[in-house]
């Protein structure tokens, strides 16, 4: 059942306590309840996402974050690569986590992408041929809003029929022509037709996780559905982790078997045991900041925190990577609507609400953007002259290029008319990487997030250079009726180093911060986790979420952290079989 209050939990003990209700805790929670043997706890810090309407309600996504009572209101350190400014860092603080705020995108990353992972874990079962299957198991392929022809604009043969996510084109959208043809002008922009094939590179269609125009979480997709079919899963919201605790020892190894939790700072402090594992799925920030509030991390930092050492990981909090982004903003002349007359004009917000709410179709059903580009730079490009190219190989993209039929991405003000396109940028394949640490032992105080954009000097590069490949690709024909002239800062941006400038002083993040627990080989003194998530130097633990990533995937994060998860339940029941 789901309960609001721990006193009111029917029992203390269960054989899983999941932390953390997002992508990695929801899958996990949902699959180890399918098993009658097993009774599992989910705990979530934040409310139940039942009710809530923008959450719902696709389009209004952009209003769910930063600095609303649904998200962790973090804030970057100062940015020495981008000015010095400091990032707004939400990450979704209800049941569903980060997916019942994020953007919805459902892009899988690459081949190599995967191959990259089983390598540098020396585990083949995170390379992409294995893990086809479970990304399969994962998706429900669904007809779009307006219930159109989609053949050409997606592959149903690599998709999944039958699994909790479903995942659908949007309706058609009127600048949908411009970037189509744009493929076909210019050839190095070429149409592909499904970017989840493992080859991502060219312009296709953007593929999202709703299902008939509302979105679909790991909280309305795993965790409602599991609570709906098995008596074996609680889950209580409103209840913040605090500690995962030391149980016992054996043979020397710390076992983790209790977590400690709490409704607020100065409430009672409330324990339950586990006596198979604690999974701690609490993301790419609340992981490692739990894991060292409980002594495990690097032990000289946490003695010099003042938290007893328990247990010692120096990569705990390192390693943190995110994919910048930059919008390049034009003003257009269209006679259709863009998604700025969901601002501009109320009348027609009005009409499509009510549209939204008749049928679920209509531009409320639109998750923002409407077709994804991914691009190399060549090989040979002077950009990688001192890093060496970071990508993954030769399928996995540099670069991404998100269309959007309005005004968007960037921390401009939002101008009160006009109609515009974006053409967002982004790095896909960054080498900077940054840390997560603690501010103080105070678990509700937030923890110190620097993901320390563009100090990697390619990663700069990279980004000067889509910001060029943006332009290329809105100079092609099909746009010239359509695009008026560039808005904004990049308009006075010719040289190198103009744009560089206009760059460090727009940057934003896409949300998508992975790394701060990596995976490593099992017996290797660096990482945090074992290649089956366990943690490393630690009985009864494991982590399931982003932050296990050893490299950042060239796509959206979702996606890839649903597909950590579905294997890491497979993990844990194997496990438990031959325990
Ligand atoms: C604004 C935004 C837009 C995004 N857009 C996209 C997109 O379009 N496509 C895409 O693929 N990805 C997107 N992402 C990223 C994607 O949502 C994440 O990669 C994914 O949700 C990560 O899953 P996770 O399990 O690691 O963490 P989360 O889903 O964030 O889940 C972590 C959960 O742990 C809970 N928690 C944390 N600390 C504690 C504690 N101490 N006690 C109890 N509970 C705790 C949190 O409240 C949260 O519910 C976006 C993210 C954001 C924030």
């Amino acid at each position: 059942a789901l309960y609001t209050d721990p006193a009111s939990l029917p029992r203390t003990t269960y054989d899983y306590v999941v932390v953390g209700g997002g992508v990695g805790g929801g899958v996990v929670a949902a699959r180890l309840s399918e098993d009658p043997r097993y009774r599992i706890l989910l705990i979530e810090a934040g409310p139940s996402n039942e009710g809530i309407l923008p959450v719902e309600i696709p389009l209004l996504c952009t209003r769910l974050s930063p600095n609303t009572p649904y998200t962790w209101n973090f804030t970057t350190t100062p940015q020495a690569g981008l000015d010095g400014r400091a990032l707004a860092y939400p990450r979704g603080r209800l049941l569903g986590g980060s997916s019942s705020v994020n953007y919805m995108a459902w892009t899988r990353g690459s081949r190599d992408d995967y191959d990259r992972i089983a390598k540098v874990t020396g585990d083949i079962g995170w390379s992409w041929d294995a893990l086809v299957p479970i990304m399969k198991s994962i998706e429900t392929l669904t007809p779009p809003p307006d219930g159109r022809n989609t053949v050409g604009e997606i592959d149903p043969s690599i998709h999944g029929t039958n699994g909790p996510i479903s995942v659908s084109l949007h309706m058609a959208l009127p600048v949908d022509k411009y970037s189509i043809e744009t493929s076909q002008e210019l050839s190095n922009f070429p149409y592909t037709v499904d970017y989840n094939d493992g080859k991502p590179l060219g312009v296709s269609y953007i593929q999202a996780a709703i299902r008939n125009g509302s979105r679909v979480s790991s909280a309305t997709g795993y965790i409602q559905p599991a609570l709906a079919a098995h008596s074996t899963l609680d889950v209580l919201v409103n209840s913040h982790v605090v500690k995962i605790l030391q149980t016992g020892s054996s043979k020397g190894v710390p076992i983790f078997g209790g977590v400690q939790f709490a409704t607020s700072a100065n409430g009672p402090i409330f324990t339950v045991n586990a006596t198979r594992e604690v999974i701690l799925s609490a993301g790419s920030l609340g992981t490692p900041q739990l894991l060292m509030l409980s002594g495990i991390g690097n032990s000289s930092y946490l003695q010099s925190m003042g938290i007893k050492p328990l247990v010692n990981l120096p990569d705990v909090g390192q390693h943190l990577q995110d994919h910048p982004s930059v919008a390049n903003v034009f003003n257009v002349n269209s006679s259709d609507p863009t998604t700025d007359d969901i601002r501009t004009n109320s009348t027609f917000a009005a009409e499509q609400m009510a549209e939204w709410q008749a049928s679920g179709q209509g531009w409320y059903s639109l998750s923002p953007g409407a077709q994804f580009g991914y691009f190399r730079l060549p090989n040979n490009s002077p950009v990688f002259s001192g890093a060496g190219d970071p990508s993954a190989g030769p399928s996995s993209p540099h670069v991404e290029i998100i269309v959007s039929d309005g005004f968007g991405g960037t921390p401009q003000a939002i101008p009160a008319t006009g109609r515009y396109l974006s053409l967002l940028t982004a790095v896909v394949s960054p080498s900077s990487r940054g840390s997560v640490t603690l501010a103080s032992t105070d678990p509700f105080a937030d923890p110190v997030v620097d993901p320390n954009f563009f100090s990697s000097s390619v990663d700069i590069g990279i980004m000067r250079e889509a910001v060029k490949t943006a332009r290329q690709f809105a100079a092609a024909p099909a746009w010239k009726s359509y695009i008026v002239n560039e808005y904004g800062p990049f308009q006075s941006a010719q040289t190198d180093a103009d744009i560089e400038a206009v760059i460090r002083n727009s940057t934003l993040t896409v949300f998508h911060p992975v790394g701060t627990a990596v995976m490593a080989p099992f017996g290797s003194t660096h990482g945090v986790v074992n290649p089956d998530l366990t943690v490393k130097g630690t009985k009864g633990l494991r982590v399931v979420d982003a932050s296990v990533f050893p490299f950042i995937p060239a796509a959206h994060t979702q996606a890839p952290t649903y597909i950590v998860a579905e294997r890491a339940a497979i993990l844990i029941r194997l496990a438990a079989i031959l325990s």
